[in-house]
């Protein structure tokens, strides 16, 4: 038992280390993706991590310079900025809340759905929310998403422009026929720009305490309006941050989760901190096999109720307290 421990008390940097060692090796399993020419080329043993916790210490390995693009986990922190300025009504009448069992840019889920967006978490609804960015272009578009990143989350985002090249490089016929059916169902006004908009904005790249620090916007929100639209990304992060994952994730994990396909990964663990990684090789949904591995890990070294309940399987349906979860534990 580790009555009178504070959660984070119970991690060790060794501790730590140990498990990067390993998510390291497990991480050679998975794949770099392949569509974006430069995510293919980088050095798929990185792995950096962050840990921010609200108790106050912080823990860290790998190379905390290296900066890398955030990709999907930025669709997060668009629907927070969305969330925030126009209002849930106007943000849920683009995008809907739906879990869905298809890859994260499937034309099929989005034709079956008639052309209307399942989660803004999937490349759909992110581009559609990408639509309701204000500005006149991409560029301005993209720089007003960054600064107010920066801003709230006292972190440097900047665009890097070697992966929106890149990207440029090998149009994605993926994306560019979700933005057609977007336009066509009557969800999306400006096409190109649009595309272009969430191009960029998946191309800002931060380092690892960047990401965590992100992360504690959604953790630690400053006033009650910011608390209802953390509450609705973390919702949705754990029911669709993960795509076809994500179910299984969150019952054998539980924290709101968001991965991107360069590797990034960002986990809340509610009331107690933020974890960042960057793992680059992927599974097969497209997220980062090292990161999720690690946050597994993490969660069940702090105790995390869910993660106990989960191991629990007669406590997890009495709803029995932390008490009895920790007995059950093993500690
Ligand atoms: N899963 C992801 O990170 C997808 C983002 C990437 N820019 C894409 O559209 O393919």
């Amino acid at each position: 038992m580790n009555i009178g421990l504070k959660p984070f008390d119970r991690l060790t940097q060794a501790e730590l280390n140990i498990w990067v060692k390993e998510g390291q090796q497990r991480s050679q399993l998975g794949q770099l993706p392949s569509y974006i020419p430069q995510l293919a080329q980088v050095n798929p043993q990185e792995f950096v991590v962050k840990i921010l916790t609200i108790p106050g210490p912080s823990y860290q390995a790998g190379n905390e310079a290296l900066r890398f693009p955030v990709m999907s986990v930025i669709k997060c922190f668009l629907l927070l900025n969305r969330l925030l300025e126009l209002g849930e009504e106007r943000v849920f009448q683009r995008v809907g809340v739906q879990p869905s069992d298809q890859p994260f840019n499937s034309l099929e889920q989005l034709e079956s759905d008639g052309g209307w967006p399942r989660n803004p978490m999937i490349n759909s609804g992110a581009i559609a929310l990408a639509g309701l960015l204000p500005g006149k272009d991409a560029d301005t578009r993209c720089q007003y998403l960054c600064s107010w990143l920066n801003q709230f989350g006292d972190c440097q985002l900047v665009l890097d422009r070697d992966i929106l090249e890149s990207v440029r490089s090998a149009p994605n016929a993926k994306n560019q026929a979700l933005v057609s059916t977007l336009a066509a169902a009557g969800y999306l006004e400006y096409p190109e720009i649009t595309l272009d908009t969430y191009n960029q904005i998946c191309c800002l790249s931060a380092t690892i305490s960047d990401l965590a620090k992100l992360g504690l916007l959604l953790l630690k929100p400053p006033n009650p309006q910011w608390q209802n639209a953390s509450r609705i990304v973390k919702a949705l992060m754990m029911t669709c941050g993960l795509y076809e994952t994500s179910g299984q994730f969150a019952v054998k994990v539980g924290v709101p989760t968001k991965s991107g396909v360069s590797g990034a990964v960002l986990s809340i663990i509610p009331d107690l901190g933020a974890i960042a990684c960057y793992s680059p090789p992927l599974d097969s949904q497209g997220n980062s096999m090292g990161g999720l591995f690690l946050i597994e890990k993490m969660v069940e070294t702090v105790n995390y109720p869910h993660f106990s309940r989960s191991k629990c399987g007669l406590l997890a349906s009495t709803g029995i307290a932390s008490e009895e979860t920790e007995v059950c534990s093993g500690d």
